[in-house]
């Protein structure tokens, strides 16, 4: 395995279908190219084993943790690749009415080191009749989660979450070096937000963040914005998708840099350090007369 400083982290662009097992054969097969070009740590996006509307036939597909192929699968070939895979998402069954929008990290021996269930659930109306309730099937996350790699320590994350900031504080002040954010981006948002959020993302923490995002128009009618990207502590994007098709993006990383832009930048020390007042509660109002209009 590799014991240098640095590492070799490879992004995998996928386009999830209906059915888990020809995603599975894309996602391995992608897997194994990233591996083949030196890939230390691989994350796939979220979705991985399906992307599937219709409520039934989604729940018809569902295996709870312990009966998922694709799960056992993904476990046997990082422990013959011998790489940190860290599987975006998977759906998984959790009851006869919910299911859960599931990331792994599994470590080279196949062993799974840490699970991060979806905290922020897209329940959203983007307009022109694009509207998502990822909570009608999903059962969100409490629970924060950060776990360890060779190289630093990793919070995880998944997509819609990448809006909430303060959950990327938290993990970047529990020690987070590197942040996932697997997708499955809308085109729409993607084309204004992705970039933007990501990169933030990465600045105001120090941190890298990881995100192998979905692509291109799927067999559920979605489409998806594609451009997997990995970005360094200082915002700059390391490896980019160039656009929707499935495939692999990687970059060298020096966890060096962590340390290098939180030196030059310490925005993490200098947070936090304020109240807050609301200039309709009379009590406080006073203390807002002299600095406000
Ligand atoms: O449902 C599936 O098949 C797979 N899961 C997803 O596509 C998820 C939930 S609908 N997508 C997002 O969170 C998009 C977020 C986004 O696009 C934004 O924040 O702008």
């Amino acid at each position: 395995m590799n014991t240098k400083p640095t590492f070799t982290a490879a992004m995998i662009q996928m386009r999830s279908g209906l059915f888990p097992e020809p995603n599975f054969d894309q996602g391995s097969r992608l897997i194994r190219e990233a591996a083949a070009q030196g890939a230390d740590f691989v994350q796939t996006p979220e979705a991985s084993n399906i992307m599937q509307a219709d409520r039934v036939a989604l729940f018809e597909h569902l295996r709870t943790e312990d009966d998922d192929r694709s799960l056992s699968g993904y476990r046997d070939l990082a422990r013959e690749l011998k790489i940190y895979l860290n599987v975006g998402s998977l759906a998984l069954r959790l009851t006869a009415e919910k299911a859960v929008n599931r990331s792994f990290l599994i470590g080279p021996s196949g062993d799974i080191l840490a699970r991060y269930d979806k905290i922020h659930m897209f329940d959203i109306d983007l307009g022109g009749g694009e509207s998502y309730r990822e909570s009608a099937n999903y059962q969100p996350g409490e629970t924060a989660v950060i776990t360890d790699l060779p190289w630093g320590r990793l919070g995880m994350t998944i997509c819609y979450d990448v809006r909430f900031p303060a959950l990327y504080r938290a993990l970047a002040e529990a020690g987070a070096s590197f942040l996932t954010v697997p997708a499955a981006f809308t085109r729409k948002t993607g084309e204004a937000h992705w970039h933007t959020l990501l990169r933030a993302r990465a600045i105001e923490n120090g941190s890298f963040v990881f995100a192998a995002a979905q692509g291109g128009m799927h067999d559920n009618n979605r489409e998806t914005f594609g451009h997997s990207l990995i970005v360094d502590p200082w915002g700059t994007v390391l490896a980019e998708a160039s656009g929707t098709e499935p495939g692999i993006v990687l970059a060298t990383i020096d966890p060096a840099n962590v340390a290098t832009a939180r030196r030059a930048v310490p925005s993490l020390q200098h947070g936090r350090r304020f109240s807050l007042v609301d200039h309709k509660s009379p009590s406080d109002h006073l203390h807002l007369v002299r600095g406000s209009a």
